[in-house]
């Protein structure tokens, strides 16, 4: 049995002939904060519903602090927090009314339940809506509901769906200012998003997938420190005097390109991604007389390094699917 919050195992999900899951398979700590990344259709949201026991996989196993979420739902929903992408809230029911009747639906009692809702409302900021209509709020006071919602039972595993689609700015940072705290608390969060950029700063690791399969699970920086395309790589060069002397030297020396100039240097691309090969172009520009006084990687944005890596994918290059584990029994949903 793993010890991982979340364990996916060769999970399958077919809807006749699509393959929306197509064997994909990952560990997500205890503790930590996994952003879930990928295109539309992806299979981002039919993954954390399985996660979350409202569909069933076709085949392959999926685990919440090693439970299975198909042999015991029950237990799932005790465990998991669950923001949908979309959510329902009644008219003519206030914030308050609201959140006292999930918890009630919890199974929480007089005290118990009157505290819950109480610090669920202070933690979501939402103490100054409680009279206000469930369906009259904004977008961003609808999201901290809804994350209010899913926080009533003291979850361990917070599930997020697109929970930052459709805010605004000042809205996303309250929201990324709540996943931190929630981190913070010791809780796994598995969030999906299309906003690359944010995802990479509060995230410890980032799983991307495509055409339902997984394409690359790491930290962002491995991500945005990767090659390009050609499997070269960018770096930033800087230098006393004349910036023009870079890309001179560059015309004459061989494994190295120059790209555009900067205001105190270029833009070169060194054709290899081994780290010998960047030293050694360092040395040779100090030997023949170039005062560098910065050499360094360039960092690309998560958009862009994503976007490069489905290109490879798509042409067949270097980059590939993560490898497919051997595949565990299948199972057939309950009958019910
Ligand atoms: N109940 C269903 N019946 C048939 N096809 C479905 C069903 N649910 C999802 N799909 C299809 O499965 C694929 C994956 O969908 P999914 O919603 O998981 O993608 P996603 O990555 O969450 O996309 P988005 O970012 O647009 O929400 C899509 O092609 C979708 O149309």
């Amino acid at each position: 049995m793993s010890d991982a919050a979340i364990r996916v195992h060769n999970l399958y999900r077919y809807f006749g002939q699509l393959k929306a899951v197509n064997g994909i398979s990952f560990e997500i700590p205890h503790g930590s904060v996994c952003g879930f990344v990928g295109a539309n259709g992806a299979g981002k949201t039919t993954t954390m519903r399985i996660l979350a026991s409202l569909d069933y996989p076709t085949m392959g196993v999926a685990e919440i602090c090693g439970i299975n979420v198909v042999h015991h739902p029950e237990e799932i929903r005790r465990l998991i927090g669950w923001m949908p992408d979309h959510f329902g809230n009644y008219e003519h029911m206030t914030v308050l009314e609201y959140l006292d009747f999930y918890a009630r639906a919890f199974g929480y009692h007089g005290k118990e339940r009157r505290t819950r809702v109480q610090e669920v409302m202070e933690f979501t900021d939402l103490i100054p809506l409680a009279e206000r209509f469930s369906n009259k709020l904004s977008k961003g006071m609808t999201q901290r509901l809804c994350l209010g919602r899913s926080l009533l039972h003291d979850p361990q595993v917070l599930i997020m769906d697109e929970p930052a689609a459709g805010l605004d700015p000042k809205a996303r940072v309250e929201l990324k200012h709540l996943i931190r705290v929630l981190a913070q608390e010791g809780k796994t969060i598995f969030i999906s998003s299309h906003i690359l950029s944010e995802l990479g700063e509060m995230c410890d690791s980032l799983l991307f997938v495509n055409n339902g399969r997984i394409v690359h699970h790491g930290d962002s920086e491995s991500l945005k420190q990767g090659t390009d395309a050609a499997g070269g790589v960018l770096y930033d060069v800087q230098v006393v005097g004349d910036p023009q002397a870079v890309s001179d030297w560059c015309v004459i020396n061989p494994h190295v390109e120059f790209l555009e100039s900067r205001k105190k240097g270029g833009r070169i691309r060194i054709d290899t991604n081994a780290p010998e090969k960047a030293a050694e172009t360092l040395a040779r520009m100090v030997k023949d007389g170039l005062q560098v006084v910065d050499f360094h990687k360039e960092q690309r944005n998560l958009e862009d390094a994503f976007i490069d890596m489905l290109g490879r994918i798509d042409r067949g290059e270097s980059a590939q699917p993560v490898e497919q584990l051997p595949p565990e029994p299948s199972f057939s949903p309950p009958a019910n």
